[in-house]
């Protein structure tokens, strides 16, 4: 996938793929390090020159929180300033459950039209990049959990019951899904699969594995279509971590696979079920830095509500085959795919974490990983909240403020980012855990509710 330039280009001719696009107006949206996908829009005719002098955006948002309260780092926020946002046209897609409307991602540069140091997209691709440059390339994908409701006085009224899994419930949103699928298959996405889940009124879609900064983009269009869609059947759509504490919440899981020149790295090796070292060392990487992940894709006050022990949620440090309560599961490939099935998924992560400092925080510490030619520890199976007081299986981090400290301490993560980009999201997570140290989870579920 094409990357966009260091430099706002000066020439080249950005209304050829505009041309195809059959829309009025067009969504040019962020995702800020609060995870809170911010958008600004231009008709259809100002996008060419968008594209060459880009939206103006205020750098605050660098630094606000989930609830949109401003904060101040060391290097970003206040009010002061100016960034362009400057759509990929090469992502431009018209969106099929909006009619008239186009949406493209956008990428932050500065007024003298270089590339914005802290820009979260720019981020993913500098470490697609580096991936590239050590001979590695990765493919990635978000699993997606939400729950369906109507708002009421009450706060949440489930569209759905039914048991887990169960053919009751998936006969509840039959027709919902149906349409779905096909809107999101409009949209250029593939979807691999749709069921109904375990937790309160929850349903779950995986799509195709794509390059991981469209990855990231795929999750914020499937996203937005999924509340489209859902508002068109009456109902409304969350993907907050948790909207019932007693009960299991929503992921956003990350799936992985990676290959050299060669082929696959994580099936067809002398290494465990097949890894070849390179995909081990990356995979010892990734399980190294996960305490230091969990402020960047689970940090929010929310979602250790559902970061909970026996719920399938990857509270645990440790990796194992097909293990679900490990925060890193190896997946191998059934009978006949093992060539190219491989992958692995980060379990702990949520969909209040920004899906671009997902992907390239997840490649920046496998690539430290690789570089350090790490060995992966043995492996864990079972449910680790069963296995008593002699246990050396450690926890991830059990509230926000662990988690930021975490990343304060991860010089891993402190050098792929940036002091700007790593310092502004650690100034977002301390601001929301010392905003809501005290909340209660039902007060942490009404204000994530109906903003993720
Ligand atoms: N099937 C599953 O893996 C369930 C995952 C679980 N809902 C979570 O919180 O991540």
């Amino acid at each position: 996938m094409p990357t966009m330039p260091e430099r706002i280009p000066a020439d080249g001719d950005p209304t050829a793929s505009i041309e195809k696009i059959d829309a009025e107006m067009v969504a040019v949206s962020f995702v800020d390090n609060a995870g809170i996908t911010r958008v600004k829009s231009v008709p259809i005719g100002r996008l060419a020159r968008a594209a060459r002098f880009g939206i103006g955006v205020s750098p605050c948002f660098e630094t606000f929180a989930f609830d949109d309260l401003m904060t101040v780092g060391g290097y970003l926020g206040g009010p002061d300033g100016d960034l362009r946002l400057i759509p990929d046209l090469g992502a431009l897609t018209e969106i099929a459950c909006q009619p008239g409307w186009a949406w493209a991602p956008a990428e932050k540069y500065t007024q003298d039209g270089t590339r914005f140091a802290a820009c979260q997209r720019g981020f993913a691709a500098r470490q697609v990049e580096a991936a590239r440059a050590a001979g590695l390339r990765l493919s990635m994908a978000f699993e997606t959990e939400w729950a369906l409701g109507v708002a009421d006085e009450t706060g949440f009224v489930p569209a759905l019951d039914g048991p887990a899994y169960g053919m009751v419930r998936l006969g509840r949103v039959g027709e919902y899904a149906r349409t779905l699928v096909a809107t999101v298959e409009r949209q250029g996405m593939s979807v691999e699969q749709f069921h109904p889940e375990y937790a309160l009124a929850q349903v779950e879609l995986s799509i195709a594995p794509n390059d991981p900064v469209a990855a990231a983009d795929d999750a914020v269009l499937l996203r937005h279509t999924i509340r489209q869609v859902s508002a068109d059947f009456g109902w409304r759509a969350t993907l907050a971590p948790s909207i019932d504490p007693d009960g299991a919440g929503s992921g956003a899981h990350l799936h992985f696979s990676l290959h050299s020149g060669d082929g696959p790295l994580l099936a067809g090796g002398p290494g465990p079920y097949g890894m070849h070292p390179t995909g081990a060392a990356f995979l010892a990487g990734v399980l190294r830095e996960l305490p230091a992940l969990v402020a960047v894709g689970a940090g929010n006050p929310a979602s250790f509500l559902r970061l909970r022990p026996s719920r399938w949620a990857g509270i645990w440090h440790c990796w194992g085959r097909e293990a679900r309560e490990a925060a890193l599961r190896f997946v191998t490939g059934v009978r006949g795919t093992e060539d190219w099935a491989a992958n692995a998924e980060v379990k702990c992560f949520d969909a209040t974490g920004n899906p671009y400092l997902i992907v390239g925080s997840v490649i920046a510490a496998g690539l430290a990983g690789v570089a350090e030619e790490l060995t992966l520890p043995a492996e864990v199976t079972g449910d680790p909240a069963t296995f008593g007081p002699e246990s050396e299986v450690t926890r991830l981090p059990a509230d926000s403020a662990e988690a930021a400290g975490r990343l304060a301490d991860s010089t891993v993560l402190a050098a792929a980012m940036g002091p700007e980009l790593h310092d502004a999201l650690l100034t977002v997570r301390r601001a929301e855990a010392e905003r809501y140290r005290g909340a209660t989870p039902r007060e942490l579920v009404e204000l994530t509710r109906w903003r993720f």
